[in-house]
């Protein structure tokens, strides 16, 4: 094992790599059956809704929304992008990222939020920028009801459930009603109406996160795999490890180094997760088939998982992955 790694020291390049090549898009082919029958929950439950709030990930702003809602919910239903965990974004350059939303992609009105912090700016803002679109619109067939229905879009895994349970928790003072996963699919249709204010009166309907069916662009993709758990398993941790390794030597951020005990920055993920898991002591017994006897090998998977859970825990400080 521990020749292993030598040589894998030795062969580590030090030239970085200037884009990412990942031939194999088919695993860029994901849509998950439920997330059809999700969306047309959501078309079908659009007549009962005074507006559309579509939460997405402040780090992936200008990448990875799911045109779907566009195409069919766009100019239906007043719409607020709600950017968050904001936490985890560099957003140095929030004004910039507004503009280009306004300009390239229509859209209006964007908060920032941390669903984690039910006083953060974004989240104190979201009850009355609710009400003033609903104000603002006629309600078609709704104008005499009193209540008002938003109804939560996106793709996984942003943070739909938790905003629910923020606004209800600092509003109502109640406990959370919408469940909430580190693991991503965790609710599976939509649900049940959930009260979040009573003045003025407001549920929340959550629904499933869908995502794009096609992304065409292997670095969008890439891109969603990091912020979202909900694709470790099709697109394969290790290939989102490499990513990142990638995208943090772009960007020569290399804190890595020291978090996972390296000698020195290196663009060869293969050395990467052997060297930390040999550090970390992740290991795994492997059956060798030629003598029937079992081998103790680095636990490459492990090792990208640990390795892609600092990056989405904020461990390597904050991000912002659009340029
Ligand atoms: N750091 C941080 N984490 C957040 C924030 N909002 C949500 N999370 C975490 O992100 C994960 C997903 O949150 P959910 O609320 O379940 O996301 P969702 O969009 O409803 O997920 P699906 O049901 O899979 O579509 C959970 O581990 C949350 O604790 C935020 O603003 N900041």
């Amino acid at each position: 094992m521990v020749r292993l790694a030598r040589v894998l020291l030795a062969s580590a390049e030090l030239n970085f790599r200037q884009r990412f090549a990942f031939t194999n898009k088919d695993v860029l082919r994901w849509f998950p059956g439920h997330m059809g029958k999700g969306m047309k929950q959501i078309q079908t439950n659009l007549r009962s809704v005074d507006l559309v709030l579509e939460v997405h990930d402040a780090r992936i702003p200008a990448s990875g929304r799911n045109p779907q809602f566009e195409y069919s919910l766009g100019g239906v239903r007043p719409h607020i992008l709600v950017l968050n965990k904001s936490d985890l974004a560099d957003l140095t350059k929030a004004s910039a990222i507004v503009s280009h939303l306004k300009q390239n992609e229509g859209v209006t009105d964007v908060l920032f939020t941390n669903a984690k912090d039910p006083f953060c700016k974004g989240m104190k803002r979201l009850i009355p920028t609710i009400t003033r679109l609903i104000g603002e619109s006629d309600r078609h067939n709704r104008s005499e009801l009193k209540e008002f229905c938003v109804m939560v879009i996106g793709v996984p895994n942003v943070g739909k459930s938790s905003i629910i349970n923020s606004l209800r928790n600092k509003c109502l003072r109640k406990s959370s009603a919408a469940p909430v996963g580190a693991v991503a699919g965790i609710t599976r249709s939509v649900g049940m109406k959930i009260k979040v204010s009573q003045e003025p009166l407001i549920y929340i309907l959550d629904s499933p996160g869908i995502l794009n069916p096609r992304v065409d662009d292997v670095e969008t993709g890439f891109k969603l795999a990091l912020c979202s758990s909900m694709l470790d398993h099709l697109v394969g941790i290790r290939n989102i490890a490499d990513y990142l390794l990638y995208f943090l030597n772009k960007r020569q951020c290399f804190t890595y180094v020291e978090k996972l005990n390296l000698k020195e920055p290196t663009d060869s993920i293969d050395f990467l997760l052997v060297s930390a898991a040999i550090s970390s002591g992740k290991t795994v017994k492997r059956r060798d088939m030629a003598t029937g006897g079992y081998t103790t090998v680095p636990d490459l998977d492990r090792a990208a998982t640990t390795f892609v859970s600092m990056f989405r825990s904020g461990g390597f400080g904050k991000f912002l992955l659009d340029d």
